[in-house]
């Protein structure tokens, strides 16, 4: 069975060859299983960012010679030797994006926005023309309804608050048929408890749909809270790679130098998973 996400010896630089530059995310590999869930965590500018766009195809990494660097999702060739595949557009369809950034269309309704998710299945002049059918508008209600927002599935998107907002992107992956999500600091900004309300509504559609979810993370108790698997940046490479209860507070404070209280010690509010949401469920952090 293919790996819903295979990061092979990826790097990317950032700067002009003449100029200062800055290795972003260096020589990582990484292999992701079919509805697994991952954290990845590392201090600000560690390069989550960086990789989970690499993983998308929306950042292409170093060329290194034929075959040295490649991103596949589902066994489909994302990007290869610093170019996109060919199949880059297949392989996108299997692959949700949960992006502050590509956000939603603020003056769109909530529906249109969750209707996106079907542009990559349906014809582009259906999709330009906005004509969806009676069953896809279902499937996007059913989808809100999920994710628990289908009453503001008429208001305008930038209307709902912004942990609303990432849940209808959530929905929108639903809607996709994705099988692997990629959330980028998908509750950063958020009050806690919107920022729970997301995560469970991830964690939760992970499980109930198998899909692969990867999730990158400032907060540290939010990862072990509710992932069994955490990765951990630094300076561009993976530090760590395992369970979250192997990760202790030594090598969490080295991994956020300064910034280590403020992330880890102590939580100002109890982080707890949805019930079965992992094996570390229901923690209380302290
Ligand atoms: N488009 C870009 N051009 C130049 N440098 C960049 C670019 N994007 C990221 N960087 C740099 O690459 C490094 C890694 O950034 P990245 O955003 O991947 O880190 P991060 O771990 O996601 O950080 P944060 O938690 O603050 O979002 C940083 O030093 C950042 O300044």
């Amino acid at each position: 069975m293919a790996a819903a996400l295979q990061l092979d010896r990826v790097s990317k630089t950032y700067g002009a060859k003449a100029g200062p530059q800055l290795r972003a995310v260096d020589n990582v590999s990484l292999v992701i299983g079919e509805g697994e869930r991952v954290a990845l965590i590392g201090a600000s500018g560690s390069g989550k960012s960086t990789l989970i766009r690499l993983a998308a195809g929306l950042v292409l990494a170093d060329a290194r010679g034929a075959g040295s660097a490649a991103v596949h999702a589902f066994g489909m060739r994302v990007q290869e030797n610093g170019r996109l595949a060919r199949e880059v557009r297949a392989a996108r369809r299997n692959i949700g994006l949960v992006f502050q950034q590509f956000a939603l269309s603020g003056r769109l309704s909530v529906m249109t926005n969750v209707l996106v998710g079907v542009l990559g299945r349906i014809s582009a002049l259906r999709g330009s023309l906005g004509l969806f059918n009676a069953d896809e508008r279902r499937t996007a209600y059913a989808a809100l309804a999920e994710v628990g927002i289908s009453q503001h599935a008429a208001k305008r998107a930038r209307e709902l608050s912004g942990g609303q907002q990432q849940r209808v992107a959530i929905a929108r992956a639903l809607v996709q048929g994705a099988r692997l999500v990629l959330a980028d600091e998908p509750i950063a900004s958020l009050d806690p408890k919107s920022a729970k309300r997301v995560m469970d509504t991830l964690v939760t559609m992970s499980r109930d749909h198998g899909i692969a979810l990867v999730v990158s993370l400032h907060q540290v108790d939010y990862a072990t809270a509710y992932f069994d698997r955490v990765v951990a940046m630094n300076g561009g490479r993976v530090v760590f790679d395992g369970p979250a209860s192997r990760l202790d507070a030594a090598f969490l404070t080295e991994l956020y130098g300064a910034s280590a209280e403020e992330l880890i010690l102590p939580s100002q509010f109890a982080v707890t998973a949805p019930a079965g949401a992992d094996a570390r469920t229901s923690q209380t952090v302290s």
